[in-house]
Parts: C-alpha cells; sequence; structure tokens
C-alpha cells in the first residue's frame, strides 16, 4: 500500500537498457490502476490533410477541432484573423496559439501550403508530414528549450528511403513558401535537420484518438511529442498503457495518462504497446521493424514465433486470439486440444482479463486509479471506447455508457 512518504518518491527511473537504449522502470511496488505518468505535449499538429486552398473560402471548410487544443468544436469556431483558415475553440485558445503553435511565422507558412495547388495534390500522409515540419520548426522559433527536447528523443540512425523522399518533397517545397523567421532558425533549416526531425516524429508520435465509432475504427484526430512518455518502451504484453480525454477534461485536455493496467514489482520495466495488443504475430514484427526498426523478443512474441498458421492472418492483422492453433488440434480430444491451447498461448489470461470485449474495440483496460487510502478498484476502464466495467474474475460486467 503506498505510505505518504513513498507517494512522494518517484515512481518511474530511467534505465539504460542493453538492445533497447532508456526505458522506463519501476522505482517501487506500483499498483494496478495506478496513475505513473502525467505528460503534456511539447508540440502538437493535426492528423488531418490540408483543407481550402485558393479555390475555397473558410466559409466553406469545415472545421472539426480546435486548431490548438484539438477539442471538437461545438459552436462557431474564432477564425485566425490573419490567415481566416484556422480556426480555435475560443478567443483564449487562439490567444495562446498566437505566441506558440500559430504565431505569425507557422500561420504565413501554413497559409502559403494551403494556396499551393502542387502541395495539395500531394498524398494525406506526406500533407500531414508538412504539418509535422512546419510545427517543429515553428517550436525551434517559439521555443527553442522544447526544440531542444525534441531534437534529444531517438530517431532513426539512417534515415529511411521513406523518409529520404518525403524531405526530398517537402523540404524545398516549405523552403520556398516560408517567411523569413524572426530570428535567424535557432536550430538550423536544412534537409538533414528535416530527415532527423521526421524520424524522431515517426518512433515518439502518440495519436490523440477520435472517439470510438460505432464501426470500430481508430481514426486520429491529432499527433504529439510527448517527451516523458517517449521513453516507454514496447511490450506485446504490456503492463501499463495510456489514455487521454481531448474532449472531457477542462484544462490540460491534451496530457496523457498512463496507468498500471496490473501490479508489478520494484525494478520491472513499464511497458506500453505501440499499437492494438490484439494484431498478430507478423504484423506486429512488421510493424516494429519497419516503424520503430527493432525486433520484438517479448515473452508473447518467443511463443508465437513458433505457431504454424501466420499466413493466413497476414491480410488484415487482427486475429481472434481464441482460435490461435486450431488447425493443428484436429481429431483431438477436447481436454487435448484445451491443454494444448495452454501451451500455445500461455499468455491468454491476459485478453480474458485486459483486452475490452466490445464488438471491434480490441482496446486495453487498466484498473481506475486505486482510492487514496490504496485499496484496489475493481472498475475497468478501456482505453479506446472508455467503457467502464465491473472486473469480476476475469468476466466483466457492463456498467453501462
Ligand atoms: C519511443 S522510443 C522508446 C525509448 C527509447 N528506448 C529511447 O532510448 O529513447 C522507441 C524506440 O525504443 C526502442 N525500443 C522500444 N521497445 C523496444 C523493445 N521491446 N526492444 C528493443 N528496442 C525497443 C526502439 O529503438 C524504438 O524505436
Amino acid at each position: 500500500m503506498p505510505t505518504a512518504e513513498n507517494a512522494a518518491a518517484p515512481l518511474l527511473n530511467v534505465a539504460e537498457m542493453q538492445g533497447r537504449g532508456r526505458a522506463l522502470v519501476a522505482a517501487q511496488p506500483l499498483r494496478g490502476g495506478q496513475v505513473v505518468l502525467r505528460d503534456s505535449p511539447i508540440l502538437l499538429y493535426s492528423a488531418l490533410p490540408f483543407t481550402g486552398g485558393p479555390s475555397s473560402s473558410s466559409s466553406t471548410t469545415i472545421h472539426r477541432y480546435c486548431d490548438h487544443c484539438f477539442r471538437a468544436l461545438q459552436s462557431a469556431p474564432v477564425l485566425c484573423p490573419s490567415c481566416r483558415h484556422h480556426a480555435f475553440c475560443s478567443p483564449a485558445c487562439l490567444g495562446v496559439a498566437s505566441v506558440s503553435s500559430h504565431s505569425p511565422w507557422a500561420c504565413q507558412t501554413l497559409a502559403r501550403l494551403i494556396d499551393c495547388s502542387s502541395f495539395l495534390g500531394q498524398p494525406p500522409e506526406l500533407q500531414v508530414q508538412a504539418r509535422f515540419l512546419v510545427a517543429s520548426y515553428n517550436l525551434s522559433i517559439t521555443s527553442p528549450e522544447d526544440f531542444q527536447v525534441l531534437q534529444s528523443l531517438q530517431g532513426r540512425d539512417i534515415c529511411s528511403d521513406d523518409t529520404a523522399s518525403s524531405v526530398q518533397l517537402l523540404h524545398p517545397l516549405i523552403a520556398s513558401v516560408c517567411p523569413p523567421p524572426p530570428t535567424p532558425f535557432p536550430h538550423g533549416f536544412s534537409p538533414e535537420l528535416s530527415a532527423n526531425l521526421l524520424s524522431k516524429d515517426k518512433l515518439n508520435a502518440f495519436g490523440l484518438m477520435e472517439p470510438f465509432g460505432a464501426g470500430g475504427e481508430r481514426s486520429v484526430r491529432a499527433y504529439g511529442i510527448y517527451p516523458r512518455a517517449s521513453f516507454f518502451n514496447h511490450d506485446c504484453l504490456p503492463n501499463a498503457c495510456r489514455f487521454d480525454y481531448v474532449d472531457t477534461v477542462p484544462d490540460h485536455n491534451t496530457d496523457i495518462v498512463v496507468r498500471m493496467i496490473h501490479d508489478v514489482p520494484q525494478g520491472r520495466e513499464i511497458c506500453v504497446s505501440y499499437f492494438p495488443v490484439n494484431l498478430n504475430y507478423p504484423s506486429r514484427q512488421k510493424r516494429l521493424a519497419e516503424d520503430y526498426g527493432f525486433r520484438c523478443e517479448c515473452d508473447r512474441c518467443n511463443v508465437e514465433a513458433n505457431w504454424s498458421d501466420h499466413e493466413e492472418d497476414v491480410d488484415d492483422g487482427v486475429e481472434e486470439m481464441e482460435d490461435e492453433g486450431g488447425d493443428e488440434m484436429e481429431g483431438s480430444s477436447d481436454a487435448d486440444i484445451e491443454a494444448e491451447k495452454e501451451n500455445d498461448f500461455p499468455h491468454e489470461y491476459f485478453f480474458v482479463r485486459y483486452v475490452c470485449n466490445r464488438e471491434n474495440c480490441f482496446g486495453t483496460l487498466a484498473p481506475l486509479p486505486p482510492s487514496a487510502d490504496g485499496a484496489a478498484s475493481e472498475i475497468m476502464e478501456c482505453n479506446v471506447c472508455g467503457q467502464l466495467k465491473r472486473a469480476n474474475d476475469g468476466e466483466e460486467e457492463e456498467m453501462g455508457e
């Protein structure tokens, strides 16, 4: 039970781990549901491609989110008086944005990109990468200290072919439209720096998700760089997961909160999953190799590496965990099948207890934080659909919306 003394002590230490870089490790025993990190973004950018352009006026552009705090817009937005393209939820948000995310330099650069027809013809992913580059160079002007933090995050040593071709197109385009900064860029402005920044983004950005849709779509509203949360390594059976409450909390609405999924002892590495936990083994390995540059050797991958039925799962990357290993079990008795399943998939308890059973959700469940006296909560919260359920020996009982 946390005492007043150890509640004030650090919960996580940063440690260097062989083959894994920096990692976050439990500095004391941690309880399921405990909040181990609350982190604010140093940079946020929209996950949507640009809309508008020379033929559109601001009155025809649909503004879905505040361009600073990314809350869903409920009423008529406050438009930026200079570009008339960017929309804010309130005059206060516009005021903060005008000296940070939407500085005069960012405002003019984005407005000129929006008016550039050759840019608007580019694929949506490239337009979103342009948003990140403009936000990063803007950060170097408005907050050089935060820009240094961004640069200190892990990136890829060797620029991937994808990143190289994005930079080849985007860097000269941004250079040709952006006005001179108020003072020379304190950290430079070059294709090499753009490539370096894009590789940091790929490894470290967290997506702020749209509310869970009825069809189970998981679309991203905005991406953020969260410097302390960036130290979490990946595990395919994570012991922590992150929550965000962009539309529901009044202050610091873009903060992310990382909570323990279950108890862990002091000294254990705390990991999150970089994607939904229901992805199958080949899809997880492919994604980790291509996007994050490493081969996962977690307990779950070591077991699943020996399964023989990966091929059929590769197409959609999603699997029903209970069906795994079924092909090899024909002709066996029920007891044999159960025993074989148990051997094949010793981690099944994780999916029963900690994966949301709402259709198409596949979110991760973590208990609500323990009470002030340290008592564990029996209420589990899904980090994707937000549903609350009562945990009951692995059977969850829904508690309504
Ligand atoms: C968001 S960073 C995590 C923090 C990072 N270790 C650091 O030193 O800053 C993601 C990178 O950490 C490394 N990483 C994360 N999880 C790993 C794992 N399970 N095994 C090996 N490397 C991992 C990979 O290099 C990955 O691209």
